[in-house]
């Protein structure tokens, strides 16, 4: 197997359930670093289930692979320890505690337990390589919960990166952003991206037209077009489903 290809995701006849009603039905990708790909389709086309079933949050059948490791069946903290991270639309961050002990803390997670118990001096070198990678370098002192929106999201990233995180999952990061959150997330993906997989849930079309290297459509639980984002565009039955001839998403709830 190559560099590349331990890193690889790939999905094959997906399927998750829920009393009876398939919410993914027999999704199938392939994705690598290097390769930004936006997830998206109409709302309830089982875009977050797809997510929750790689990490372990939703019970599926078929096949997903990270590497050389197979991930259905395995707990969620297992799959986490193969390097699999993801965020919510929420920022699930640490309010009361600042920007640095949040990283600190999940840092802890993946670190072994001597160096734990080693009395350290100084920031570790992961976090600070976090603190510059996301940006908030500046903002390390502060409290979390009075970081803007954007800011949040990008500690949860940087929250990822400190865990080693290889896989990413990220579920409409930019929902609520300015302008100005929007590109810098963007740009932070397209850093972080260069070296790990990604894949990113997203309405925001304007957002996927300028970051996304590739796209995956998905509706009724199955992929429906896959491709850049002008074969996807073009493609008449994402016209028909998703994104009408101009290009806007029709049946999701959130606008571009
Ligand atoms: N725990 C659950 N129990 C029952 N049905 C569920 C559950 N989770 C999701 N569903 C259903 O599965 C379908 C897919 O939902 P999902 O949230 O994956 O869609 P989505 O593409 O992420 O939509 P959105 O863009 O609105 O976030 C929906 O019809 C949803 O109501």
């Amino acid at each position: 197997m190559t560099a590349t290809a331990l890193k690889d995701l790939e999905i094959t006849d997906l399927r998750v359930a829920f009393d009876g009603f398939t919410a993914v039905d027999g999704a199938a990708l392939r994705v690598g670093p290097g390769d930004l790909r936006f997830l998206i389709g109409p709302n309830g086309a089982g875009k977050t289930t797809l997510v929750d079933a790689v990490t372990g949050l939703a019970k599926a059948t078929g096949t997903v692979r990270f590497g050389p490791h197979d991930l259905l069946g395995r707990p969620v903290h297992r799959i986490a320890r193969l390097g699999i991270g993801r965020t919510f639309q929420t920022a699930t961050v640490f309010e009361n505690l600042s920007v640095l002990a949040n990283l600190d803390i999940a840092a802890g997670a993946a670190r072994r337990p001597h160096t734990l118990l080693r009395r350290r001096r100084g920031v570790p070198e992961e976090i600070e390589h976090a603190l510059e990678t996301t940006g908030l370098a500046a903002a390390r002192d502060r409290q979390a919960g009075v970081l803007s929106h954007g800011q949040k999201q990008w500690l949860e990233i940087g929250m990822l990166l400190v865990q080693n995180v290889q896989l990413l999952l990220l579920d409409e990061p930019v929902a609520g952003m300015s302008h100005e959150e929007r590109e810098q997330t963007g740009q932070l993906l397209r850093r972080i991206g260069q070296d790990r997989t990604i894949v990113v849930i997203e309405h925001d079309m304007d957002f996927v037209r300028t970051f996304a290297t590739s796209v995956t459509v998905l509706h009724a639980g199955r992929v429906l077009s896959e491709g850049t984002v002008a074969q996807v565009r073009a493609d008449p039955r994402v016209q028909e489903v998703y994104l009408g001839e101009t290009g806007a998403p029709a049946g999701a709830d959130r606008e571009a």
